[in-house]
């Protein structure tokens, strides 16, 4: 199983005149194997920088990423990568896109069939897999991207928004499915969310990240991901210990969107790229 480590990661990007911004300083965490971590933030704050670096698709300005300690310096199949909408061929059908990945690597075709009857078993689309995906609404659609992703045999799991399109009764149903799919096929997931209640029943750890610059503020170990694969998103939703743990999120987020709308009008550009403002100062801190 695959263990992440990210060491004093930083990207920055060309701003206004001479500044650079900041859009991860010297980040660092390490993801233990078939751990599910969530990151949460307000908007600005990397999570997308990061899950790019983490991808492949952006090299870091310092700093490194190490899957199974070698460095990330580029796209790779033990990475798949989920976004909000499923990047899905629309004019496949569900069946050859779960199995495109596969094809590609020269896998016969009857495994290929295996495979995609086995995936789209656990995603619960076993009764379309000849429509076209272009016919399926937006859950079907992203259980078909989670398939596909899951065809690669990817080690680590990369989530940028994956339920964010969706209605809230879908969105439901789609977080018990990521549950079980990271129970059933123990890989290490990392997910983006803006939806707090998401991110703690997804994530058994949940970074809080900050922006300007982009960081870590707050590293929670939570058990409500595994609570809520035995008992249910539902049952677990209404504990005092889920509610307690989400006001206390909440307001630590809320202070941080009050610090960044009060920053936007005072912050100045520093010697080092970075601005300075309140985001990041008294309970976020
Ligand atoms: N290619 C780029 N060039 C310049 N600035 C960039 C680039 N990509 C990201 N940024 C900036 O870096 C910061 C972090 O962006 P990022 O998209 O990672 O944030 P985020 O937390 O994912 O935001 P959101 O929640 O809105 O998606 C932002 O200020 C953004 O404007």
């Amino acid at each position: 199983m695959t263990t992440l480590t990210v060491r004093n990661l930083s990207v920055s990007f060309p701003a206004t005149g001479q500044t650079r911004l900041a859009a991860l300083q010297d980040v660092s965490f390490t993801i233990a194997a078939g751990e599910m971590v969530a990151i949460l933030g307000p908007s600005g704050c990397g999570k997308t920088t990061l899950l790019n670096v983490l991808a492949g698709f952006l090299r870091p300005t310092s700093g490194e990423a190490l899957l199974n300690g070698h460095p990330i310096s580029g796209p790779g199949a033990e990475r798949g990568v989920v976004f909000q909408q499923g990047a899905l061929f629309e004019w496949m059908s569900v069946k050859a896109n779960v199995t495109f990945g596969p094809r590609m690597k020269g896998m016969p075709r009857a495994e290929r069939d295996a495979l995609a009857r086995r995936l789209l078993g656990l995603v619960g689309l076993s009764d379309v897999s000849d429509r076209a995906v272009h016919s399926l609404s937006g859950g079907m659609q992203q259980r078909v991207a989670l398939a596909r992703c899951l065809a690669n045999d990817p080690a680590l799991i990369l989530m940028d928004e994956p339920l964010g399109a969706l209605d809230a009764l879908t969105r439901e149903k789609m977080q018990e499915l990521v549950l079980k799919l990271w129970h059933e096929a123990a890989r290490t997931v990392v997910l983006i969310t803006h939806s707090v209640e998401e991110a703690m029943l997804l994530g058994e750890r949940l970074f809080i990240m900050a922006p300007r610059p982009g960081r870590i503020l707050q590293d929670y170990r939570l058990p409500f991901a595994r609570a809520a694969q035995t008992e249910g998103i539902r049952a677990v939703k209404q504990t005092q210990a889920f509610q307690r743990q989400r006001d206390e999120i909440l307001s630590l987020i809320w202070d941080m969107e009050e610090a960044i709308m009060g920053s936007d009008t005072e912050a100045e550009p520093q010697g080092d790229g970075t601005r300075a403002g309140k985001s990041g100062t008294g309970k976020a801190a």
